[in-house]
């Protein structure tokens, strides 16, 4: 059960003037669009079950909070990944807040069409520039992936629903190692001749540095448009937030991240969460730039799902908020 007040919240938020900056485009230089990916990224490689509850109301905690965009699930093969067997009955049960986008992921046209009879709006396909990875991952090569890939954008624009394009393991593989930037360059571009409308760039092992994400940056810049990319930072090195910065630099204004840093892929075995959300805005914040997002909100979010999932909070930001708060 949600509790009202969140829901009221949710609606005083729509109607605040930062509501009317966050829903909007990240057009200007200063709007930074955050993608919360922790519903799905977050909580895909947690080993015991989440309730549904607990994760509707971790979703409307964060629309509450101001985040115009919650990757909200997976429809995936739930013997892959078990904890996102609930995608259906999860997403029909979200509360629809206008101006805000639930975009799930989907591997194939199984995906899609079940994504479909429940009313999905946006999705997400996702690819590897590592042939292990692929392989690992969704059980097919590149080529392949990519084929599957064509049928599910072709399909999905057909009906007007919006497609993401994910690029994992853009500067190492655990299995191959160093990737080359061309390697992401020729993926990402791929992606977005097929007709998705923002390619994300996924450090999916949290291995990049500054000088390895500037690179990637500049190769995928030559064949897609800056304004077209989103950087996806894993924080496994604690070098999230310095490529994050390196990426602003460069021109991209949209990150994704995940409330109190949870998550992990099951299929990179050893990389932690992605950068936390909380440390992700006090960062931006801090350099002027606007969200839409209201911190503190934000970091009592992330208190609520640590304390559920029973899991030390992965936001130094996060934390810092809430003891200053008396530790709620
Ligand atoms: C792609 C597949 C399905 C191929 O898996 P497969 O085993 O090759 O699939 P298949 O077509 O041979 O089918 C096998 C069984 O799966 C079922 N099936 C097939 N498709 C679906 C579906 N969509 N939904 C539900 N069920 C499905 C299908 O019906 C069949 O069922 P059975 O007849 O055995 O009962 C599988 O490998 C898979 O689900 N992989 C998902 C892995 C995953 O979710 N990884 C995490 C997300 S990626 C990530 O985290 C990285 C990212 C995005 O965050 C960015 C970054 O950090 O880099």
């Amino acid at each position: 059960m949600f509790a009202p007040a969140l829901v009221r919240a949710a609606a005083a938020a729509r109607r605040a003037p930062a509501a009317q900056l966050r829903r909007g485009s990240s057009a200007s230089s200063d709007f930074v669009k955050i993608v919360e990916v922790g519903p799905r990224d977050g909580l895909q490689n947690e080993k015991t079950i989440v309730p549904t509850a607990t994760k509707l109301e971790l979703i409307t905690r964060l629309v509450a909070s101001g985040l115009p965009v919650v990757e909200a699930t997976s429809f995936v093969s739930p013997k892959w990944v078990p904890q996102m067997a609930d995608s259906r009955d999860l997403y029909s049960q979200i509360p629809k807040t206008p101006g805000v986008s639930f975009p799930v992921l989907v591997p194939n046209t199984k995906g899609l069409e079940s994504a479909l009879e429940v009313g999905v709006e946006e999705i997400a396909v996702f690819g590897a520039a590592s042939e292990s990875f692929s392989q690992k991952n969704i059980n097919c090569s590149i080529d392949e992936s990519l084929k599957r890939f064509k049928l599910v954008v072709d399909a999905a624009l057909a009906k007007n629903i919006r497609v993401r394009g994910y690029v994992s393991t853009i500067v190492g593989c655990p299995y191959e190692g160093d990737i080359a930037p061309a390697a992401v360059a020729k993926v990402a571009k791929q992606l977005f001749d097929m007709g998705c409308y923002e390619i994300s760039l996924g450090d999916t092992i949290g291995v990049a540095t500054p000088n390895k994400i500037a690179k990637v940056i500049d190769a995928v810049s030559q064949v897609v448009p800056m304004d077209k990319l989103a950087m996806h930072c894993h924080d496994t090195y604690g070098q999230a937030i310095a490529n994050i910065l390196t990426s602003l630099n460069k021109g991209i204004r949209v990150v994704d991240s995940s409330v109190a840093g949870l998550g992990g892929c099951p299929y990179a075995k050893g990389a932690t969460g992605n950068v936390a959300t909380e440390d992700v805005v006090y960062l931006l914040h801090g350099l002027g730039m606007r969200t839409g997002i209201d911190l503190t909100a934000l970091a009592r979010t992330g208190q609520f799902i640590s304390h559920k999932l029973n899991r030390p909070n992965g936001s130094k930001t996060g934390q810092a908020i809430v003891n200053k708060l008396g530790g709620e």
